[in-house]
């Protein structure tokens, strides 16, 4: 089943988050680059019904984002997501499952699976208050996975990974996209280039590209580029 986005828009005052963006989107891993303020997480809050737009629609085969069959398919990571920093890594994952509505029995076999395929099993029992940044992005990657969504929103899921560790999530999401959309804002170049099979580029709100690496050219390769302003640390101009 397909996404299905249909003329969103979203404005705030003078400033335009989205503007008439309609696109469709099939299994596989979809990356959204953009300038900082280009409207990427308002694009993502909407998708993931967070976020009330202007006008426009989102479905997913024929389920509206407003009503429950469309968020039981969706799995989400918020760009700032919050954690409970006195929960171990296990408890999160139970505690999650139980806000999502997940049956006890389905939610203990998978809290051990899910946090083996993001690296943190053997941290189960840690506090979170222990975790570095990337611990906690990969926990965060861990609870959107939860309910097995055909739907997968990744607010700047590798902003602070470890190169180690973004090697195992470029291998996480491939393995995810054969089987679900996949859709994550991304800020460095290595991470779109490496990561994702299709490319939506969105420019003060406006989707002005959707397409493959291929499709896009030189011209519009150098545009990305440089209009990503980050590194790893949010702050370089340097991609790694
Ligand atoms: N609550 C708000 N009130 C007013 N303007 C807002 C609000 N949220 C977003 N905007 C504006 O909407 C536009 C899109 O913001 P958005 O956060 O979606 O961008 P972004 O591409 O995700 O940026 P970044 O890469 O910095 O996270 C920006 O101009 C932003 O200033």
């Amino acid at each position: 089943m397909d996404l299905h986005i249909d003329r969103l828009s979203k404005h705030y005052k003078n400033k335009i988050a989205a503007d008439r963006i309609s696109l469709s989107l099939e299994k596989g891993v979809h990356g959204l680059p953009g300038a900082n303020g280009a409207g990427k997480t308002a694009l993502l809050r909407m998708i993931c019904g967070i976020l009330r737009p202007d006008s426009g629609t989102v479905t997913f085969g024929r389920a509206d984002v407003s009503i429950e069959e469309y968020r039981s398919i969706l799995g989400y990571l918020p760009q700032d997501f919050g954690y409970y920093p006195g929960f171990t890594a296990e408890d999160f994952l139970m505690y999650m499952a139980a806000l999502k509505e997940l049956r006890k029995t389905d939610t203990r076999c998978c809290t051990g699976e899910l946090l083996s395929i993001v690296g943190l099993e053997a941290h189960k029992k840690q506090k979170i208050k222990t975790f570095s940044g990337g611990m906690k992005r990969r926990l965060g990657i861990a609870q959107a996975l939860l309910n097995r969504p055909r739907l997968l929103v990744l607010d700047g899921p590798t902003a602070v990974l470890e190169p180690k560790e973004r090697v195992r999530f470029r291998e996480m999401v491939d393995r995810l996209g054969q089987e679900s959309i996949v859709l994550l804002s991304l800020h460095i170049k290595s991470d779109i280039e490496l990561i994702a099979d299709r490319i939506l580029i969105l420019k003060d709100g406006r989707l002005i590209f959707n397409g493959t690496h291929e499709d896009i050219g030189e011209i519009w390769k150098n545009f990305i580029w440089n209009s990503l302003t980050v590194g790893r640390s949010g702050l370089s101009p340097t991609p790694i």
